[in-house]
């Protein structure tokens, strides 16, 4: 009997879903069974130029792909509104998603949360698969308790659509459970400069930065009477971020309901 993970990846031209393509190639009992690409429709992996030379075909509607091809995992690695459409498509078909796009509402995550729960199967939506930055955020609530005053400054190259980024978005969620809502800076500052203080987090400001040359990086910025404590993640390349999507596909096989973010799988 054969006991391959069988996956289906969406967004196999990009620049996470190449490297995604490649891990699933190298790792023995993962096996891809399909592509999911906006492009190539009918073709298969192998006959489109610089894409791996693996014999899957591509499909441009998600809902035909899983009526045809037996799939146990979706990796979506597409853009926000594609992204959703894909997870609830999935769960729909019976096929555990791991989610590495980021920009989902909280509306669309509490939504896909009660499918999973009603289909009794395993999802995983993470806003970063780096270890490092799982223990970063996990660092950074854990400082939160005793550092009440902090921003986070959060770096990324130039063609990221979605602003803050999700692992910002979780760092901020995670502190706040660890800290009273409480503004950040002087009680009457001003802007004269819309958007000088960053986003507004329950008080707690977030800070996008895009530059070519960037990959992913976030620094949480804690500040007390004489003292500061810096906690920083950097990603260098998305390779780092592969690690992370193993764990998943691993965990999400035994799982029953939807999990946002590695902090809860890692301890
Ligand atoms: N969770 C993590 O650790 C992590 C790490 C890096 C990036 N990301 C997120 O992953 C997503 C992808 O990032 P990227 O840098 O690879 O972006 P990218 O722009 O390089 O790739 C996105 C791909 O999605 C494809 N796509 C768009 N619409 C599609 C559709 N309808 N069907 C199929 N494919 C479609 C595009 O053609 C493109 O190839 C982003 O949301 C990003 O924020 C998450
Ligand atoms: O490259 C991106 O885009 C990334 N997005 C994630 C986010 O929004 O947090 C994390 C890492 C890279």
């Amino acid at each position: 009997m054969n006991n391959n993970v069988r996956i289906v990846i969406a967004g196999p031209r990009g620049r996470m879903g190449k490297e995604a393509v490649k891990l699933v190639q190298e790792v023995e009992n993962f096996e891809l069974v399909a592509v999911i690409d906006r492009k190539n429709n009918g073709m298969m992996l192998s006959d489109v130029e610089g894409l791996p030379n693996v014999a899957v075909p591509i499909y441009s509607d998600i809902a035909e792909c899983l009526g045809n091809v037996p799939a146990d995992v979706l990796i979506d690695l597409t853009i926000p509104e594609t992204g959703y459409v894909h997870t609830k498509t999935a769960l729909q078909h019976g096929v555990r998603p791991v989610v590495g796009t980021t920009g989902f509402t909280k509306e669309q995550l509490t939504e896909l949360k009660s499918l999973a729960e009603e289909k009794e199967i395993g999802c995983i939506i993470a806003p970063n698969f780096a270890i490092g930055a799982i223990l970063m955020m996990k660092f950074s609530q854990m400082a939160a308790k005793y550092f009440p005053n902090v921003e986070i400054l959060e770096l990324h190259h130039d063609n990221k659509l979605d602003a803050p980024s999700g692992t910002a978005i979780k760092t901020a969620e995670m502190i706040a459970e660890n800290r009273p809502e409480q503004k950040q800076g002087h009680p009457d500052e001003k802007e004269t400069i819309q958007g000088a203080r960053g986003a507004d987090f329950e008080g707690m400001r977030i800070h996008s930065v895009r530059l070519p040359g960037l990959v992913a990086h976030q620094q949480v910025q804690f500040g007390a009477e004489g003292e500061s404590l810096t906690i920083r993640h950097d990603s260098y390349n998305r390779a780092s971020f592969m690690s992370g999507v193993k764990m998943s596909v691993d965990t999400v096989m035994n799982l029953n309901t939807l999990v946002y973010g590695l902090d809860n799988i890692i301890n």
